[in-house]
């Protein structure tokens, strides 16, 4: 076949200034706007005009013999447009941005791929963060366009009620394939209307209804330990994830999982834990993982949205004796169940199940570190339930004692350790002592590092109820915004009223029925050492022994 051969196309994919004008151009298109969740866009139009180059420099040069040839030559071409790209990407992060002024490591300032390295292998990004707030101060420069900030005075101005901040782009990881849930929408028209929804079924009228659930499923705990409390060792980390997934299938839907009577982890939760996976990378960067979500980490998502799409159609056709969550989310008269449901679906195991688990694990592995401290709860439990051999979840309501207890394991185990993500408005904020962060930065509040500083918490480290309570509050505890589990202002954790309500009545029944240690060679190690931070915290195991009280 007789090919035509012209000079000018060939010529202008040869042309290396070009490359360079396009390189630069590239970089000014990939400022605009926010890129981080276009890389499968951006992947596949590299590709397409790679391939058009190849092709064109094939069919119309007559100095190549072949295709191997023709991609050598779009192929130098490619390779000057991406070092053009790079260069000006690195000058400019590295000398011009907007944040260069900030304190941070070296890398940092590149890319987040530095993040990423701090990531792994162990995934608690967070001890790495207080490291860095440690040299470079209240302020660091994490990434590109990213700080971290680790100053209670700065909190109201980023979460607070009348804050001009914004979710940033992390929350859009998942967009694409579930849609937005209430937590993940970044309109705050749209998620100032879904949270009116939500709040119904949060008030405090829907909680009292939800407290018969809550008394059933704390006795089944209970009950569960008393036969198992002769093994030497019982993986209490186990149970308690059981506890908090049936609580929430039953509170949310009607539907319990059944793990506390299977004994065994739920094949959907295993599935929704395995899709969650790529979240902690997903944190630092996205670009390549908008690829990832789009090939291999969707399965597992699907496959829970295809749960979720059935159980929430089941529940549409039923109407349980007691009054549930999603009972005020669904709309009968929707014909079909709207996408974002299920996204809700998911944020509502994954909220409400993962947090608590991890806290009452972290609960337990101190109240057997710090046996003087159980003792003392167990005697403030015992006074407050008389003869009562189960204390229902409205006996627990009110004991600061108790809530000390909880608020230090949510203190030096904070469930979100890493804390949100935030985007400042485009004029930027002012912060308390003068310091300008400028606008459209991504900035996160370390709850982590401020819930360990001394400044706010004196002798941070020790576990001290009676840091919440009249006894110590005067000298241990000086800055209470520095406490925020649950984060503050509009955003905040909708659930959090039925978390405490839940934790309460699992750690009060836990040291009335029992006494609990660290079992035989367990020291806690595994639970210091394999939590992982997959944006809620993966708690490693924690074995304990049990011992029957005879009252
Ligand atoms: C110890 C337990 C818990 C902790 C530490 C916790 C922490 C948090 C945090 C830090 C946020 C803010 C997330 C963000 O802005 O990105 C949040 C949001 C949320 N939490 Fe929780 N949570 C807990 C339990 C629960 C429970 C039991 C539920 C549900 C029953 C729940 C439902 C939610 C929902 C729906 C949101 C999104 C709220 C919104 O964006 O308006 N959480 N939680």
């Amino acid at each position: 076949m007789n090919i035509v051969r012209s000079t000018p196309w060939d010529e202008l994919i040869r042309n290396k200034s070009l490359a360079v004008v396009l390189g630069l151009v590239s970089h000014v298109l990939l400022m605009q706007g926010e890129p981080d969740h276009q890389g499968h866009i951006i992947f596949s139009v590299w590709m397409v005009a790679f391939g058009i180059a190849t092709v064109t420099e094939y069919a119309t040069d007559s100095r190549v013999n072949g295709i191997f040839q023709a991609l050598a030559v779009s192929g130098l071409t490619a390779t000057v447009y991406f070092a053009a790209l790079l260069t000006s990407i690195l000058l400019y992060r590295g000398l011009f941005h907007r944040l260069r002024k900030f304190p941070g490591p070296f890398l940092a300032r590149f890319s987040k791929f530095y993040s990423l390295s701090l990531v792994l292998p162990d995934c608690q990004y967070y001890f790495q963060v207080e490291k860095l707030h440690e040299k470079y101060g209240d302020i660091v420069r994490t990434g590109p366009r990213e700080l971290s900030i680790a100053n209670a005075d700065a909190i109201s101005l980023i979460h607070g009620p009348t804050s001009r901040c914004t979710k940033g782009s992390w929350y859009d990881n998942s967009k694409a394939i579930e849609g937005s849930s209430l937590h993940t929408t970044r309109d705050k028209r749209d998620h100032k209307e879904r949270r009116k929804i939500w709040e119904r079924a949060f008030n405090a009228k829907s909680l009292r209804e939800y407290e018969p659930r809550l008394n059933r499923h704390g006795r089944a705990l209970i009950e569960r330990l008393r036969e198992h409390a002769a093994e030497p060792a019982l993986r209490i980390s186990n149970w308690i994830n059981f506890y908090s997934f049936d609580i929430m299938g039953d509170v949310g839907f009607s539907r319990s999982f059944g793990m506390m009577e299977k004994g065994k982890e739920d094949i959907l939760i295993e599935q929704l834990h395995k899709s969650m996976a790529p979240v902690s990378l997903l944190t630092h960067v996205y670009w390549p993982m908008s690829l990832l979500m789009r090939t291999v980490g969707v399965e597992d998502i699907m496959v829970f949205m295809r749960w979720t799409s059935q159980v929430l159609r089941e529940r549409k056709k039923t109407q349980p004796k007691e009054n549930d969550v999603f009972g005020w989310l669904i709309d009968p008269n929707d014909e079909d169940i709207p996408l974002h449901l299920n996204a809700d679906t998911r944020l509502l195991v994954v909220a409400g199940s993962d947090t608590t688990a991890a806290t009452l694990t972290w609960l337990f592995y101190e109240l057997c570190k710090n046996l003087d401290v159980q003792k003392r709860l167990r005697k403030v439990v015992d006074d407050l339930a008389g003869e009562k051999a189960f204390l229902e979840v409205e006996d627990v309501a009110n004991c600061p004692h108790l809530e000390g207890v909880i608020n230090e394991a949510l203190r030096l185990h904070p469930a979100v350790p890493s804390g949100v993500q935030r985007e400042t408005p485009p004029e930027g904020l002012v912060l308390p002592n003068h310091v300008h962060i400028p606008g459209n930065t991504l900035v996160w509040m370390p709850m982590h590092t401020l819930q360990r500083n001394p400044a706010y918490f004196p002798d941070p480290l020790k576990f001290m109820p009676e840091r919440w309570t009249d006894e110590a509050s005067s000298t241990h505890l000086l800055d209470k915004r520095a406490f925020m589990p649950f984060i503050t202002g509009p955003y905040n954790c909708i659930g959090q009223k039925l978390a405490m309500m839940e934790m309460k009545s699992v750690t009060a029944n836990l040291v009335r029925a029992f006494e609990m240690r660290f079992a035989d060679g367990e020291n806690g190690e595994s639970v210091e050492q394999d939590t992982k931070d997959v944006f809620t915290l993966n708690v490693g195991k924690l074995d304990v022994k049990l011992t029957l009280r005879s009252a």
